[in-house]
């Protein structure tokens, strides 16, 4: 569904990705992991094409999205999480959901966001900043299936939440996984990647240095952390 193929990226003259491959296939849940720095955010925002100065090719669902704008790449289905959460504070739980397009007929229509989500059924009404952290993560994740998102990236969903909350947002992507979406995330938690991962990509200064299967990496967990030092 997507396959990244020497990818480059710079900010100015300084290169922040370098000959980047990666493929994700449909259903599969992926994720990137690497330090502080490696370039995670720098790949997703060339995903989107939030990041503009780029090389090499992104191909999804078979279309070339280099030099494609961001609103027609999420038109077609990229749909985009942000690690801020893009919560509105004077819009209530509904009202954030229902704000962006729908894009596709995959849509999740209401009744089946708040069948996922209980919890944003309950608090429909709440302002959005009145939810807690998990809970706001929660309505992230919602806000974009509705809109029919067939690839939902994840920017460190996880971070800063209690670890009942983060194993709830790991159950969420196994649910989102069971629906068919396909998921790309990006993650420092080993841990937790391994809960929900198919595969992942290690990024280190730019570079992809290795691809490994869900097996091989928890099998490596402790080498991971320790070189890696994530
Ligand atoms: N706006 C910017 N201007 C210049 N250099 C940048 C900019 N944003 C990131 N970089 C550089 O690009 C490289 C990759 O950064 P990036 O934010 O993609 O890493 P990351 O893996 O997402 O790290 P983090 O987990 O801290 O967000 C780093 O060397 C960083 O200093």
């Amino acid at each position: 569904m997507l396959e990244v193929r020497g990818l480059k990226a710079w900010y100015g003259e300084a290169q922040a990705l370098d000959d980047v491959d990666i493929d994700v296939a449909e259903g599969e849940v992926v994720t990137l992991v690497g330090r502080n720095g490696a370039g995670k955010t720098t790949l997703l925002r060339s995903l989107i094409g939030l990041h503009r100065h780029v090389a090499g090719s992104i191909r999804f669902a078979g279309t070339e999205l280099v030099g494609m704008p961001a609103h027609r790449r999420a038109r077609r289905g990229l749909g985009w999480v942000q690690d801020d959460r893009g919560i509105y504070a004077s819009l209530d739980v509904e009202e954030n959901l229902l704000l962006p397009p729908v894009v596709s007929d995959r849509a999740w229509p209401l009744e089946k966001v708040y069948d996922a989500f209980p919890v944003l059924a309950e608090r429909r009404r709440a302002a959005g900043t009145t939810l807690s952290g998990g809970e706001q993560q929660m309505l992230a994740i919602a806000r974009v299936l509705r809109t029919g998102a067939r690839l939902l990236l994840l920017d460190e969903p996880t971070e800063g939440l209690a670890p009942v909350i983060v194993q709830r947002i790991g159950e969420i992507i196994r649910e989102v996984k069971a629906a068919g979406v396909t998921v790309l995330l990006i993650e420092q938690n080993v841990k937790f990647a391994a809960t929900v991962a198919d595969s992942h990509y290690l990024l280190a200064q730019g570079r992809i240095v290795a691809h490994l299967g869900n097996e091989e990496f928890e099998a490596r967990e402790s080498e991971l952390l320790e070189h890696l030092g994530v």
